[in-house]
């Protein structure tokens, strides 16, 4: 991998520890009592708060990203992989560590906000603003982004509003929206697993566009195949720790071990 690395470094995430804090989920019968009160009186002495439970989400990672690399984040369910993409992007805390970017990290999720009410079409406007493009910028690439996403390949969907759109078709206008400028750090969240197998391979080609054009990419993907076909570097998460940090092919074949299969 010494070509991709000779790149500069945009992403250092050091010795990073993220911890949710769950409100509530201490909570007992007879909160409102007076023996209730004076525990929570007594643990707070202690540092605890009370009816708070701590998650410790992501556990001393470490690792340099370089510019031109499309680094690949697997790991089984809940081992920490969004959690640890929300925080490259800026949108999270963490416990201790610290972590570097050069240039603005941009967070493309198939839960990015956009407006269920609002139309397809005022989303393509809303979100390419939100991205700090001018509104010439968005006029030019309007009809790039609709055709991409194929929302109108069964109909004039864009003017109608994103509730009355099936998961896949939101997800499409999400990474085609997300997608539409160059990023210095583009962080993607499964945006690939929604789509269908066509969208897929369009999109896997936009991601290396995006890659030669910009900075680094990540991907979050439980679709190994996406993850060989876009990926030359793959950080494996487990319980929040990283546990390989390597060429695709031999994290992913450590992985697929551990998982007991190919996916
Ligand atoms: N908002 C939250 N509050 C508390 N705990 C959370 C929160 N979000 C995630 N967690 C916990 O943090 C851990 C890591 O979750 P995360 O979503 O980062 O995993 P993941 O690897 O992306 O999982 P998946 O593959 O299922 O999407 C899990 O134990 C999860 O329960």
């Amino acid at each position: 991998m010494a070509d991709s690395r000779a790149g500069a470094p945009t992403v250092i995430v050091d010795q990073v520890d993220i911890v949710y804090r769950v409100h509530g989920a201490g909570a007992t019968a007879g909160r409102g009592s007076a023996t209730a009160a004076l525990g929570r009186i007594l643990k707070r002495g202690k540092g605890e708060s009370p009816g708070v439970r701590k998650v410790h989400a992501v556990k001393k990672v470490s690792f340099t990203a370089y510019k031109g690399e499309a680094i690949g984040l697997i790991g089984t369910n809940g081992s920490g992989k969004s959690t640890l993409l929300k925080a490259v992007a800026g949108l999270l805390p963490v416990e201790s560590g610290r972590i570097f970017t050069d240039g603005q990290p941009s967070l493309l999720g198939v839960n990015a906000a956009l407006m269920n009410d609002l139309t397809g079409e005022r989303n393509v406007r809303l979100g390419g603003l939100a991205m700090g493009m001018s509104r010439e910028q968005v006029q030019e690439r309007y009809q790039e982004i609709v055709d991409f996403s194929g929302i109108n390949e069964k109909g004039d969907f864009i003017t109608l509003p994103m509730r009355t759109y099936s998961s896949g078709m939101s997800a499409r206008l999400r990474f085609s929206i997300g997608s539409a400028k160059d990023h210095d750090v583009l962080l993607i969240d499964e945006a690939l697993a929604t789509g269908d197998r066509s969208f897929q391979k369009r999109s896997e080609a936009r991601i290396r566009e995006l890659r030669k054009r910009a900075g680094t990419v990540f991907l979050v993907s439980h679709n190994n195949k996406s993850i060989r076909d876009t990926c030359d570097r793959v950080l494996w998460l487990e319980r929040g720790e990283l546990r390989m940090d390597g060429p695709t092919g031999e994290v992913l074949a450590a992985y697929e071990d551990f998982t007991g299969g190919k996916k």
